[in-house]
């Protein structure tokens, strides 16, 4: 949850400048929310602050117990290694490691034990993400895959909630779709919450809350009405 979030910026002439306001944004449990509106008005601000990644000038963060934006960096980065996974634009993939390595890479450098059942596991994600080779190097992958990699890398430590910064952007439209698709399926089968930002119709479409960014500004869209059924008519 945020509240009372003010980010600010410094314009090329140094001057302060309002980036983000937030008076209250709930995510529940398992709940799928996407962020979308112009560009400049503020989107991966907010993802960056929701996640922990960024520090708000003033506000508060808090998931669960855990009051994030009080917390030093290090006990954030932590935090967010062991409780959040993250997709990002670009995948972010270290193109020299195979698959599974990739998976699993910032396992190492917490304090989790790579041990067998969580190789079982990343292999597992790899095969539900379409990728049936963990041994593949990532730098041979399609964009495609180099997505579905980080994915499964976004879910292997079982996060509570999953952040995708524009995670079809920087594919094909039909690839985009596919992606789509299998990051809010595969999501939504470990019960974590999902947050995204996206300019993407197909993918926004898949979220049964959407809220626009605007001028730094959260506004809810209004929940789409349920359809009646054929029976209740
Ligand atoms: N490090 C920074 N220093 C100064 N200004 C910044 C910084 N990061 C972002 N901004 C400014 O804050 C505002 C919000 O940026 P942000 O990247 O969050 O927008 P966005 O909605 O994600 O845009 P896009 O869709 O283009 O990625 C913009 O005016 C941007 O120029």
């Amino acid at each position: 949850m945020l509240e009372h979030i003010a980010v600010d910026h410094r314009d090329a002439g140094g001057a302060k400048v309002r980036a983000l306001e937030i008076d209250r944004f709930a995510v529940a449990a398992g709940e799928r929310v996407v962020l979308t509106g112009p560009s400049g008005a503020g989107k991966t601000t907010a993802l960056h602050v929701a996640a922990g990644i960024a520090r708000p000038d003033t506000g508060r963060v808090q998931w669960g117990d855990r009051v994030v934006s009080a917390e030093r960096e290090a006990v954030r980065d932590r935090w967010r290694r062991e409780t959040i996974g993250f997709v990002f634009q670009n995948f972010h993939l270290v193109p020299e490691l195979d698959i599974l390595s990739n998976i699993l890479i910032a396992r190492w450098f917490s304090a989790w034990r790579v041990d067998g059942a969580l190789r079982a596991r990343a292999v597992a994600l790899a095969e539900r993400m379409g990728l049936p080779d963990p041994r593949r190097r990532a730098g041979v992958l399609s964009r495609g895959e180099q997505q579905r990699v980080a994915i499964a890398r976004a879910l292997v430590h079982r996060p509570a909630i999953v952040f995708a910064d524009e995670p079809t952007a920087s594919l094909d439209a039909e690839t985009g779709a596919v992606i789509g698709t299998l990051l809010v399926e595969a999501v939504a089968e470990t019960g974590a919450s999902l947050v995204a930002v996206s300019h993407d119709a197909r993918l926004i479409e898949r979220f049964p809350r959407v809220v626009q960014v605007l001028g730094g500004r959260l506004v809810e869209d209004a929940p789409a009405l349920p359809r009646i059924s054929e029976a209740a008519r």
